[in-house]
């Protein structure tokens, strides 16, 4: 937990003053008893002193004790409060700012709900724990320390007792924390799952609901919170055992020192102040022997958020700017030359996708990707990126490798449209400019772009471009999301433009006029395009079939029709799922030209 300080070192003059002024109280509150041990042994039983002055004078003192007490323990929490959130916001920043940072392959393996949770709820837990539980740790350790010292001091034979007893204490505390800590891990663990239940239904509502299957998820989450329910229980279960141990032991142990003391005192081997003083002490030491469970508790919870954070913070982005960046030769007037040589790649630990790819796009060539369903056509446009590295070979950009170059260079020179177009909950204008330098998102910029992706709907919306759409876009059509999409990649005006699959939602008329206007914008950028559909291989001069992880055949579309079988299989197929296909369709250089 030492490692939270590289957030909290900032934090860390005002806790420690916090911890001091908490540390003042306690000790003021120990001071009582030895105030009253004077006044028991002095004016109380002492007839020749005068009474009632020493009495007076005696109370006024403790008030006062009690009264800066209160400070005291007010000053803490108005110290602790700031820093503590203070420290959780940075906290939040650097995982957010680490998430953002860290490879799509790392956010495929990772559910939303785990990383919500400990974006939340975890961090929310160690500031508490933070600004509280720590601080009353180390105050309440070190009032039991001082408290035993001055009991000791007042009568060693109650003291001994009073040690003799804490043994069972120490080890019961210890047996608490290796039960404890395990369950608490998996408690904030399944609150993580259920928060991604939560998540995906709520994000597949439509599917749910037009299914009928609310009730099946409902069974799900209901079953997930069964669980975690189980585990809190578990957890408070083991708590309260303890707390309850730790609270009685305490009071066995007073009893017994009771009667030693009043034996002693009897004999005249102690003072009844002195008696008084332990009692009053022990009274004192007891309330942190009592809260210890709850503060290991806390601690324990905090270290399991803790883990949990540092799991994610840890994790190294794999895909980083390489330490001596090279930067790509001035842009030609027909855009950048793509050369893909020997590219492998596998999705975590499975089989190879893409398994030696060589497939070369001449600068201002459009290139349609073609293959069949699953062959890698997305995972390789993902590739050029550098969303995923690739596992061998290597994707170059006017002969450099993209793994030279700086990740915001690279993502300068390369914009794409994905198959499945997310927008943000933001404007049109800031979703459609989202890639553009700030410099250089201009009006025109967005208007031209929207113009050439048939995404002129925008202005009849009701506050124009400034529109905010909703969760995703959903409030748009898919063919409208589709098109605002597109128009957020050639706003970029990037050298290479990968699409994929970008008009899979327009109707035939939209889809044409796109493809029209595309081909006429697309003049000085390099392109390569998904294409699931006979129309957008009409946007290419030459087509790639994908096949067996591996570029089979390069050539225009009537070139490949003639001569490669799997080319014609590939299209009967995608004709068969989508419009008819024929040979006089204007696809291809020739044709569409
Ligand atoms: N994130 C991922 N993790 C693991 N495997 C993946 C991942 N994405 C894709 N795959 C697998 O990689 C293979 C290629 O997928 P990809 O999406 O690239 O195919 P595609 O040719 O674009 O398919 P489609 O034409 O249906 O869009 C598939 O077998 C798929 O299951």
């Amino acid at each position: 937990m030492l490692r939270l300080l590289d957030w909290a070192r900032p934090a860390v003059p005002r806790v420690v003053l916090g911890g001091c002024t908490a540390l003042g109280a306690s000790m003021l509150a120990l001071a009582v008893p030895q105030v009253l041990r004077g006044i028991v042994n002095g004016p109380l039983l002492d007839a020749s002193a005068g009474h009632t002055r020493g009495v007076v004078l005696g109370a006024l003192l403790v008030l006062v004790l009690g009264v800066v007490e209160a400070v005291l323990v007010w000053s803490r929490r108005a110290l602790i409060l700031t820093p503590g959130t203070t420290v959780e916001r940075e906290m939040r920043t650097s995982l957010f700012r680490h998430l953002l940072d860290l490879p799509v392959a790392f956010h495929d393996r990772w559910s939303g709900g785990q990383l919500l949770s400990r974006a939340m709820s975890d961090l929310g837990t160690i500031r508490r724990w933070m600004v509280f539980g720590l601080v009353m740790l180390l105050v309440s350790a070190t009032t039991l320390v001082v408290g035993l010292v001055l009991m000791l001091a007042t009568s060693w034979q109650l003291g001994l007792v009073y040690l003799v007893g804490a043994v069972p204490m120490v080890w019961l505390s210890f047996r608490f924390r290796t039960g404890y800590r395990d369950v608490a891990r998996r408690a904030r663990d399944q609150a993580g799952d259920l928060a991604t239940t939560v998540e995906e239904s709520v994000h597949g509502i439509r599917v749910l609901k037009a299914f009928g299957r609310g009730d099946d998820a409902l069974d799900d989450f209901v079953r997930q919170a069964d669980e975690l329910r189980a585990t809190e229980i578990h957890k408070a279960r083991t708590l309260s055992r303890v707390s309850f141990a730790l609270g009685a032991l305490p009071e066995a142990v007073l009893a017994v020192s009771l009667a030693v003391g009043v034996t002693l005192t009897a004999r005249g081997e102690l003072s009844v102040g002195a008696l008084v003083a332990f009692f009053a002490t022990a009274a004192v030491v007891n309330q942190p022997v009592e809260r210890l469970g709850a503060l290991l508790a806390m601690t324990l919870d905090a270290r399991a958020a803790t883990d949990r954070y540092l799991q994610v913070v840890d994790t190294a982005s794999t895909v980083t700017d390489p330490p001596a960046p090279r930067t790509l030769p001035p842009p030609g007037p027909r855009g950048a030359r793509l050369e893909l040589s020997g590219v492998r790649f596998a999705h975590g630990h499975g089989d190879d996708v893409l398994a030696g790819v060589d497939l070369v796009v001449e600068p201002g060539e459009t290139v349609a990707l073609v293959g069949l369903t699953g062959s890698g056509k997305t995972t390789l446009l993902q590739l050029v990126p550098r969303l995923y590295d690739v596992t061998g070979g290597s994707v170059r950009i006017d002969g450099v490798d993209v793994r030279d170059l700086t990740r915001q260079d690279l993502r300068r020179a390369v914009a794409v449209a994905f198959e499945d177009p997310i927008l943000f909950s933001t404007s049109v204008r800031e979703n459609v400019l989202l890639g553009v330098d700030p410099d250089d998102a201009t009006d025109d910029r967005l208007t031209r772009a929207l113009d050439v992706a048939r995404a002129d709907f925008v202005h009849r919306l009701p506050q124009g471009v400034d529109t905010v759409i909703g969760e995703e876009g959903l409030s748009l059509s898919g063919g409208q999301r589709q098109r605002v999409s597109l128009a957020r990649a050639i706003a970029v005006r990037p050298r290479v433009l990968l699409l994929d699959d970008p008009l899979s939602a327009l109707d035939v008329t939209t889809e044409a006029e796109v493809t029209r206007r595309l081909r006429a914008e697309l003049t000085g950028t390099t392109t390569l395009v998904v294409a699931h559909r006979p129309s957008t291989v009409a946007l290419a001069d030459r087509v790639a079939v994908l096949e067996d992880g591996r570029i089979t055949g390069v050539g225009t579309h009537t070139e490949l029709l003639a001569h490669h079988p799997h080319y014609r299989f590939v299209l009967t197929a995608l004709a068969a799922s989508d419009e008819p296909w024929t040979d006089d369709e204007p696809v291809g250089t020739e044709a569409a030209r």
